[in-house]
Order: structure tokens, then sequence, then C-alpha cells
């Protein structure tokens, strides 16, 4: 099968390529990338006026399977994703089961398979049950196929337990992923504690609680040596904290979620729980420096933290409703929207954030379009105005708060392995 992807601005990090060119693949790789390429194909795509990236790597989505398919399955999370350009995606282990053994680790991974091209690289709990008290079989789930170890969804406050499982995760060489949030500090808060959690008579998170884990674990990863990835940092000194790290050398990464740096916690008008995610949303200020961190290179990558509810959860009152929004559907427009069409980054940086970044982080051989390589790509047009509207997910969460949201630049085809798994057929409501 060979696809010919024409007149496109070619986008490639690996390569440092950004200007026209057309693209063929030929048996699930790219075969070459040169301008006038007149091969015969069996499928051609016209590029015209879009940008062809490497496929988009979420470092960061829950598939919610097995045990909670009422909000999302593996079928349906892999479905957003190929919707949203995401060719390789990284669910976290908070299923029910948690995913903390090696045969659970398997099911996830070879259930993707059957079920189609999205790449689907399971993450590893640290502790059994995400418990916090023993640690999970990590060795046993990194040789069955885990990319990566998180305890995601809280942190591990043992910190001498969770050096132990660094030194595994350093043994094996893979990245620790760290959701860092003090469940000392949280105190019951849904939202930024501050003024609107005043306002709203709402119990509130201040930023010490996302912070003094990022430094706990940022001096733990130096202790330990081990690759540590920050998860969803949303707060202004977890990004004075990366950059700390980066600045000793230390081999830390961080990610920001779109959600984290498009609104911030005056967006919330009303006790509406699409509003409610860990962390919170945050200040003006906050946002300021997750924008500036992405642009000078502090923070590294952009993830989704795709977190799939059902509709009565989220109707719940916020202080009973969980915490979470979906992202894989809106990642591109919201960072194209306030990213890069802002000028805070420029669309070969984008490419870095969601897609070339993330594999190295993961130590994968995709997030580039050099020949030879596997054909994982993301066609994406970035002059399309329309509305998000939930109801056209793939997902089937349908939590979030930028319903409604008009943005620009829109996810035309997804090509994973060589195969077309998203084609955008209708023209959004404008
Ligand atoms: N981010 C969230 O608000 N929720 C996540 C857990 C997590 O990422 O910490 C979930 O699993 O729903
Ligand atoms: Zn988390
Ligand atoms: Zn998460």
């Amino acid at each position: 099968m060979k696809i010919l992807i024409k007149n496109g601005r070619i986008i490639d990090p690996a390569t440092k390529l950004d200007g026209m060119y057309d693209l063929l693949i030929n048996n699930r790789k790219i075969e070459k990338v040169e301008t006038g390429i007149e091969d015969k194909a069996d499928k051609i795509i016209d590029a015209s006026g879009c940008y062809v990236m490497p496929g988009l790597i979420d470092l960061h989505v829950h598939l919610r399977e097995p045990g909670l398919e009422h909000k999302e399955t593996i079928e349906t999370g892999m479905k957003a994703a190929a919707r949203g350009g995401f060719t390789t995606i990284c669910p976290m282990p908070n299923t029910k089961p948690v995913i903390d053994n090696a045969d659970r680790v398997r099911f996830v991974t070879n259930k993707a398979k059957q079920l189609g091209e999205v790449n689907v690289l399971q993450i590893g709990a640290v502790t059994k049950g995400q418990m916090g008290a023993e640690l999970a079989d990590i060795e046993e789930m990194v040789d069955a196929g885990a990319c990566a170890i998180s305890e995601d969804g809280k942190s591990v406050m043992d910190a001498g337990l969770y050096k132990e499982a660094m030194k595994i995760a350093k043994k094996k060489n893979i990245p620790v992923f760290a959701h860092c949030e003090d469940q000392n500090m949280v105190g019951g808060g849904v939202i930024n504690a501050g003024v609107k959690s005043e306002e709203l008579d709402l119990p509130g998170i201040s930023n010490a609680v996302e912070d003094v884990i990022v430094a706990r674990d940022i001096l733990l990863a130096k202790e330990t040596g081990v690759q540590l990835h920050i998860c969803h940092c949303s707060t202004k000194d977890s990004v004075s904290l990366v950059r700390f790290a980066k600045e000793a050398g230390l081999p830390v990464t961080a990610e920001v979620c779109p959600h984290h740096f498009a609104m911030t916690v005056d967006d919330i008008r009303e006790k509406d729980a699409n509003y409610k995610m860990n962390p919170p949303l945050r200040t003006k200020e906050d946002v300021e420096a997750l924008k500036e961190g992405l642009r000078d290179g502090i923070m590294d990558v952009i993830a989704t933290d795709h977190a799939p509810h059902s509709k009565e959860e989220k109707m719940l009152p916020m202080e009973k409703a969980p915490f979470g929004i979906v992202g894989l559907e809106t990642a591109v427009a919201l960072t194209m929207t306030v990213l890069v069409d802002k000028g805070y980054l420029t669309p070969m940086q984008m490419a870095e954030k969601m897609s070339y970044n993330p594999a190295k982080i993961l130590g994968i051989d995709r997030g580039s379009l050099e020949p030879g390589k596997i054909a994982d790509i993301v066609i994406i047009d970035p002059n399309e105005v329309y509305q998000i509207d939930v109801e056209k997910f793939a997902s089937k969460g349908k939590n979030t708060p930028f319903n409604g949201w008009t943005v620009k630049g829109s996810v035309t085809a997804t090509i994973a392995n060589g195969k077309i798994i998203y084609m955008q057929e209708e023209e959004h409501d404008k």
C-alpha cells in the first residue's frame, strides 16, 4: 500500500525540516520526503495549506479499561486518539483493577493490538493497587511491555518506598511519571484556592499542594538518577523547579496539559464539574508561566491527561464529582489556537512537544518523518475555524469545559503504522 501526501508543509523536529514537500509512504514506512514526487500511489492525499507532522504521542491518557468501561473503553479511547491526531498513547494504570502486574499490562496491550493501529503503551502502577504500601511487580511489568511507571491519580506519599521504585525503574531503564499532590495538604479541595473558591464557597487547592511534591520528586530523581517526568504541571513554581532541575543537569522532563494553559480559574463561572480537574485551573500568573515555560523549552511536553467520566458522575455537585476532563479530541485545536496562533510556539515547537520529545522520553523510534521510519503522521489544517462540539467526540467522555469554544486548527487526517486511521469527512460547524 502506497500513500502519497502532496503539497503539505512538512514539519519534522528530528531532521529540522520545515518546508513544502511531498511525502511517500510505502509498506508502512516513510519512503521519501521530496518535492514533486510523481510515484504511483494507491491513495493520494492533498495536504495543500496543511501541516504534516509526525503522529502525535500522548504520554498521559486514561482509557478506563478494565473495570470502568462506562467512562471509556480501549476501543473508544483509541478512536478518540485517532480523531485527535494521536498515533501513540500511554494509558495510566488507575483502572479497576489497577494495572500493577504483568498480566494486566498484557491484557491492555494485546487488546489494543487486536483493535487497531494506534500504538498503545501501557504504564504500570508504582504500588500494588495504588495503595501506597507495597511495590507493584515493576520488573515483570516492564518485561511485559510497560513503558513507564506511575501512581497517577495520587502521589506515592512514602518517599522511601518511592525511592525504591525509582531505583528499579532506573535499573530497567524506564521513566517514572509523577503525579504531584501532597495528600495531606489537599483538604478536600476542588478548585484552585483563592478569590474564586471563596466566591463559590468551595474548598480550595493551594499551589503548594503540587509544588512540595514536585520539589521532593526532583530531589529523589537527583538521588536515584532515575528519569523523572512530571505530569500535568499547573503552577508557576512547578516551572521554576523544573528549570532548577534542568540547570542542575538532572534527567527531569515536564508536561503541561492544554486546559492548564488555555483557561484560568476565573473561567469558572458556576459550580459546573466540567471545570473540575486535578490539578485545578490556576491563576493568570500561573498560566503565563506555563506558556513561557513551553516557549522557552523548560516544559518539554504537551499531554492531554484525557480523563473521561460519565455524564451522571459529572452532574454531581462540585464537591462530589470526580476530577478530570477529556482531552484527546481538543488538544490540537487548543494548542494551535492558544499557543501557535498567538505566537507562543512555532509549529516546529508544537511538533516537538506533542511528538518528538514524548518519543525521546519513551525511548521509542517514532516521532520523526525521516525516510525509513514507521509512517506515523498527522495532517493539520491550521486555518479551519470551528466550534468544539462534544457530541462529535468519538470518546465516551463528553466532560470538557471547552464545549462550544471557537477554535482555529483541526486534524484532517491521522496515519498510524502506514494506515489511514482517521480522515476528516464532515465540515465542522462554523
Ligand atoms: N486528572 C484528573 O483530574 N483525573 C485523573 C487522575 C489524574 O490524572 O490525576 C482521572 O483518572 O480521572
Ligand atoms: Zn494525575
Ligand atoms: Zn491523569
